[in-house]
């Protein structure tokens, strides 16, 4: 059987067994975002018809105007979680502190909390580039039946049970790990199904790609700037191509098909870079380690960070092991 012929749903139900903890409630979680992001998506493909572009007027915890597109992404996974009753505790980059979710069914006790990116890349929305939405998701740390606290969504990327993230571009595609392997699924949008359409995703060891805002250059430590003059350098294999779309899934996603670094350091403007470690790098740490990429903040591993604050930032590099490597050994230099 061609394996494209397997659907997202086949593949949960396959593959539920390979997952330690497995009692299909993880599968139907996976549904349920599998749900919210065909709603979403369907929302992004007529994004110029309807009145959603531009920005909803709010500022967010982070201190940065909410596009509309955020607002809605946010809504529509929230309620769909919610409405499942799959998990107990949802946080996410559009709302302040956590969603404690409390189970009407006292016989069912759930054992997920999630933490979402419901919009990612929100200043390409209304430029027509591609977006994406991150999740993460952990099991409680807290008794099950009772309300979830803080602990429950400051736990070590270490500890995901599962991460993926949905691209909305040329085609749309949802890409995953539950910790065995990455593989990627494209929306057929005429049936409204995803598919099989990349399995066993790898990053190659090493590529010819970088991904940085150099507009930041002026700003960024001597060890980043030294390895960005490494990247341009006429020698070996380089200079290396640049490529920025300027949303971290998109990005990401190249970088893992084609071999690349992806690149957002501390900076003399960004004390801790930009990016949030709970709900944008974990979870993509979590994906590029099980594609034999690897992830760091420039000293260690970005899986093993001890989480201290919900929206906390931290240096991010990952990408093909050999380039974080290198980079890391210009910072290391520093
Ligand atoms: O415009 P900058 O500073 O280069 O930042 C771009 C980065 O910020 C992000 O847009 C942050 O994510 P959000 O859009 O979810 O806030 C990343 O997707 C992207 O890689
Ligand atoms: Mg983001
Ligand atoms: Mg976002």
């Amino acid at each position: 059987m061609d394996l494209r012929n397997r659907t997202l749903g086949e593949f949960i139900i396959e593959n539920q067994s390979s997952f330690k903890y497995s009692t299909g409630e993880l599968s139907k979680l996976i549904n349920a975002i599998r749900l919210a992001a065909k709603v979403v998506n369907h929302e992004v493909n007529k994004a110029g018809l309807v009145d959603i572009l531009g920005a909803s007027g709010d500022i967010n915890v982070q201190g940065e105007g909410q596009q509309k597109l955020d607002v809605l992404a946010n809504e529509k996974f929230i309620q769909t979680l919610k409405n499942r009753e799959i998990v107990c505790g949802i946080a996410s980059e559009e709302e302040e502190g956590f969603i404690t979710i409390n189970s009407n069914d006292k016989n069912h006790q759930n054992k997920y909390v999630v933490l979402i990116d419901p919009l990612d890349g929100s200043s390409n929305i209304d430029v027509n580039v591609s977006v994406g939405t991150i999740f993460s998701i952990y099991r409680r740390i807290t008794p099950v039946g009772t309300p979830v606290t803080m602990e429950d969504f400051l736990q070590p990327g270490i500890n995901q049970v599962a991460a993926g993230y949905i691209i909305y571009g040329t085609s749309t595609m949802l890409v995953y790990t539950t910790g065995d392997g990455v593989n990627g699924f494209t929306l057929n949008p005429a049936i409204g199904t995803f598919y099989l359409s990349h399995p066993d995703m790898k990053f190659p060891e090493t590529g010819r790609i970088y991904s940085i805002n150099e507009g930041n250059y002026v700003h960024f430590p001597q060890g980043v700037k030294n390895y960005i003059k490494y990247c341009q350098k006429e020698e070996d294999d380089r200079p290396y191509t640049s490529r920025y779309i300027g949303s971290l899934v998109s990005d990401f996603h190249r970088n893992m098909i084609k071999g690349g670094i992806y690149m957002y350091p501390k900076s003399s403007i960004a004390s801790n870079g930009k990016l949030r470690l709970l709900y944008e790098c974990n979870p993509v740490a979590f994906l590029a380690e099980q594609a034999n990429g690897k992830a760091t903040d420039g000293h260690g591993r970005i899986l093993e960070i001890k989480p201290s604050e919900l929206h906390q930032r931290v240096p991010f590099f990952c990408g093909s092991k050999k380039m974080v490597d290198k980079v890391m050994e210009f910072i290391a230099e520093q």
